[in-house]
């Protein structure tokens, strides 16, 4: 792992670390309902990655079921994924995008495979009218969509895919750009995982390994981090629910003999781990 010269842990008695503990707990005791429009690839482990963190699941793919959940206030947040996408996706993912922005409710977006295909990058393209709160992707994804908002940070030789193929280091400037764009967070995972706010940068260790050997990891933290976002502001959303992963996934890598009974422990570990294990996480800033 690489960090910044000069870059040390932020101090045992920092408040963001409170911030954090106080979303773990704030998920747990609430229950908040985040919904979902995600992939049909990992829709199941996004949910139940959802009510292992302590939060609520509901899925769909219509823009008019997101107004009718937003009014409600049944939901406090919007998740929407880019992975498995249909035509009729065009009208109706900018049409959730668009009420929650209309309604003042944080939304994360992860541009899974940004880069690839004319639909994928019309949908994208119009999400720029309505920015998310927080992006959750991997490097590649996040030159990608720095490249497709017309940003700083693209770079023509990252690859369009599902899997990183860039370090989180080589996707800083991007990362930068993009929040900046937003007003918001984007976290960026990997071996070490990037949360910035455009202005700061946090740099998180550990994990595991085993992670990138089932699917869904990446899909499930936008989705928990959508979870977060219910009862805390971006920046504190995004490093709880990217910490919180670390340590499940630390744990879980203890008991793991291969990816099936890691992902059951994961789940098991995301419910078990306490809020003062991930607040008191090795946070580099
Ligand atoms: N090499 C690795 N070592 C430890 N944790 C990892 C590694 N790669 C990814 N992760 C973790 O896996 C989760 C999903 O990240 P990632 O695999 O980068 O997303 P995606 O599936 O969208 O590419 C994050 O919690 C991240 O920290
Ligand atoms: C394999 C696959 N194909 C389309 S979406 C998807 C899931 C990607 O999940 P993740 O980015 O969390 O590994
Ligand atoms: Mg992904």
């Amino acid at each position: 792992m690489s960090f910044d010269p000069g870059s040390g842990n932020i101090a045992v008695n920092d408040p963001l670390r409170d911030e954090i503990a106080a979303a773990v707990d704030a998920v747990r005791d609430t229950t908040p309902l985040a919904q979902s429009l995600t992939n049909f690839v990992t829709i199941n482990f996004v949910a139940n990655a959802q009510l292992a963190v302590g939060g609520t699941a509901a899925m769909h793919y219509s823009g008019e079921e997101a107004g009718a959940l937003d009014s409600a206030g049944a939901s406090k947040a919007t998740y929407i994924n880019m992975g498995t996408l249909l035509a009729e996706f065009r009208d109706e993912y900018p049409a959730a995008a668009r009420d929650a922005v209309e309604r003042r409710l944080p939304w994360v977006l992860d541009p899974v495979g940004a880069g690839a295909g004319k639909l994928r990058g019309d949908i994208l393209r119009a999400f720029r009218e309505t920015p998310p709160t927080i992006i959750r992707c991997n490097a590649s994804e996040a030159i990608a969509l720095a490249g497709i908002w017309g940003l700083d940070g693209a770079d023509s030789k990252s690859r369009a895919g599902v899997e990183a193929h860039d370090e989180i280091e080589a996707a800083i400037p991007a990362a930068h750009a993009l929040a900046r764009f937003i007003g918001g967070v984007v976290s960026v995972s990997g071996a070490v995982d990037l949360v910035t706010d455009g202005e700061r940068d946090f740099r998180l260790p550990g994990g595991s390994v085993w992670m990138t050997k089932i699917t869904g990891a990446g899909c499930s933290l936008g989705g928990v981090t959508a979870t977060y976002a219910c009862v805390a502001r971006p920046l504190v959303a995004a490093l709880a629910a990217a910490l919180h992963y670390n340590r499940a996934a630390d744990a879980a890598e203890r008991v793991a003999e291969g990816p099936g009974s890691f992902q059951t422990a994961f789940l098991d570990a995301l419910w078990n781990t306490t809020a003062d294990e991930i607040a008191q996480s090795p946070i580099y800033a």
